[in-house]
């Protein structure tokens, strides 16, 4: 069996620290049980002494969750640390992470201090926080620019002083991976003691280094990982916790394993992006939307002949689902009939390589193409009875919010009513009331794309369909009508031989 290596969560503390991605103490509530369930070891629960609010997250999470350690953020200051140790009061495993400064920055400019002041602080920080707990890690502050004889030497008296781990944090992302993977290997060679602690790595994203600098620090004897859910945290963020998980299990290679539950990784980036209203960027590494979608005809043929042709992670393995062929003018013709097929219409030979002919044309001049422009294409072949057209929608608040909408599903019209708590919501109640697969609205996402008053909402929408996803776009002025469009744009995404699944 390969060695442990530790997931310490930070998204409470260093991912919190993103301007408007504050929680309140019942929101990290949900997070840390979301936390405790992915299966992290460790979560940082806050920095105690910041404020009010943040104490009583620490100590309320202390109460809610039972299995990983729940860690308390101060700095080498005995108030920091007292406070720390109070709102640890009920966990069930508690720690201090307390730290100061080694970088001659940090030491000459920040601390308007000397070498030998920091190591007798770091020292006294340590020894004063093992009063109130066993569980003490030490952080060295921009341990990445750090002269690395002082490194070693602060870390050599840290743990004489009582540190069960040693935090070496690249806090301003500067460091490659070379050297960062160095400064672990000059630990593991030349601290005398270094066995007696953990080594763990916090790396930040400021160069785009964060995770390879994190593996590095793995292959080098790091054993505990600082890591945030979709890679969030100060400036350009932390290290992600999906991109290194999935490393260190698709690598094998590396001789650790971790404890994550990587099913529930999709949910959990999708919980934290929704409370802290950041969305994931398309191109994020596992979770982002794009993630495993594939766009170009060479992709798409390689992953539906063989999924690993094209794809090195199972989406089932961090809870996407499927991966998904989205038809552009890029697509070839195996792509098409993949398409074709979902909807019920099998077309060989001759028939497919002239709706293909047709298919190209219409796919250079529009950047989506959805089910409505296949049936369009192949009209000739096929009659498509489950089509949603969106007609006209209305909304009114009048007290209570109500919409009303019309729609043609195949050659039928329909017209349907329904309250929300806003309009969207009322709007697309009212299209599910009609609309005949049952869905879930897993993600909606609305961006302004120029700011201004008079911008133009982007609407994204994931839905579930039995365990699928099927995604919705749509743009307009009116973020009512842009919703309304996306949800059916997705709706009739949704093969009809779907339709009767749970
Ligand atoms: C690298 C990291 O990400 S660490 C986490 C960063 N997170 C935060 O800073 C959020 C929480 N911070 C806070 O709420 C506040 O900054 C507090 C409560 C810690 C301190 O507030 P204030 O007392 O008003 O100090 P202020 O924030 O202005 O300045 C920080 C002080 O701490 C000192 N300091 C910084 N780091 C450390 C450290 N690790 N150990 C000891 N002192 C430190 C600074 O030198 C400065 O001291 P000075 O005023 O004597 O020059
Ligand atoms: C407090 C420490 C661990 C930190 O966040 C950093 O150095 O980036």
């Amino acid at each position: 069996m390969s060695e442990k290596l530790w997931i310490f969560d930070t998204t409470l503390r260093d991912g919190e620290q993103v301007p408007g991605c504050q929680l309140n103490t019942q929101e990290k509530i949900v997070v840390a049980k979301a936390l405790e369930e992915l299966g992290v070891d460790i979560i940082e629960a806050g920095f105690p002494i910041s404020s009010p609010g943040d104490f009583n997250s620490v100590l309320e999470i202390s109460k809610a969750v039972s299995n990983p350690i729940i860690c308390a953020l101060s700095r080498a200051v005995e108030k920091d640390i007292e406070v720390a140790a109070q709102s640890l009061k009920f966990a069930k495993k508690g720690r201090i992470h307390t730290g100061i400064g080694v970088s001659p920055y940090h030491i000459q400019y920040k601390l308007r201090s000397t070498p030998e002041d920091i190591i007798a602080r770091g020292v006294a920080a340590v020894k004063f926080a093992r009063r109130f707990v066993d569980d003490v890690e030490f952080y060295a502050e921009d341990a990445g620019r750090a002269e690395p004889d002082f490194l070693n030497k602060i870390i050599e008296e840290v743990i004489k002083a009582g540190a069960t781990v040693v935090n070496i944090p690249d806090t301003t992302g500067y460091t490659l991976p070379e050297q960062y993977g160095a400064i672990i290997a000059s630990l593991k060679n030349n601290v005398p003691n270094i066995d007696k602690a953990i080594i763990a790595t916090h790396c930040h994203n400021d160069l785009g280094m964060a995770t390879a600098n994190t593996v590095a620090g793995v292959q080098h004897g790091a054993r505990q990982v600082e890591v945030t859910i979709n890679g969030i945290g100060e400036r350009a963020g932390n290290t992600s916790l999906e991109e290194v998980v999935m490393a260190i299990k698709c690598h094998k290679s590396i001789p650790v394993h971790t404890e994550i539950v990587t099913p529930r990784i999709y949910n959990t980036s999708r919980l934290i992006s929704k409370l802290m209203n950041m969305p994931v960027q398309p191109n994020k590494a596992i979770v982002g939307r794009n993630a495993f979608a594939h766009s170009s005809g060479i992709h798409q043929d390689g992953v539906l002949k063989h999924r690993e042709n094209y794809e090195i992670i199972d989406p089932k393995d961090v809870g996407v689902g499927e991966s998904t062929i989205v038809l552009t003018a890029r697509s070839g013709r195996a792509a098409l009939k993949h398409h074709l097929d979902a909807l019920g219409v099998e077309l060989e030979g001759e028939a497919l390589r002239e709706v293909y002919e047709e298919f190209l044309i219409l796919a250079d001049s529009k950047r989506d193409i959805g089910r409505k422009d296949l049936m369009g294409l192949v009209g000739k072949f096929v009659t498509d009875s489950n089509f949603i057209e969106l007609g006209k929608v209305t909304y009114s608040s009048n007290g209570t919010i109500q919409a009303q909408v019309e729609m043609k599903i195949g050659d039928e019209s329909h017209t349907s009513t329904a309250h929300g708590n806003g309009p969207v919501d009322a709007v697309l109640k009212a299209i599910d009331k009609i609309a005949k697969p049952a869905v879930e609205l897993e993600e909606f996402l609305i961006q302004a794309i120029t700011h201004g008053s008079d911008d133009v909402a982007k609407v994204h929408m994931r839905l579930i369909k039995g365990d699928k996803p099927y995604y919705g776009f749509s743009s307009h002025t009116d973020i009512v009508l842009a919703s309304a469009q996306a949800f059916v744009d997705a709706l009739n995404k949704i093969p009809v031989k779907e339709y009767a699944t749970a």
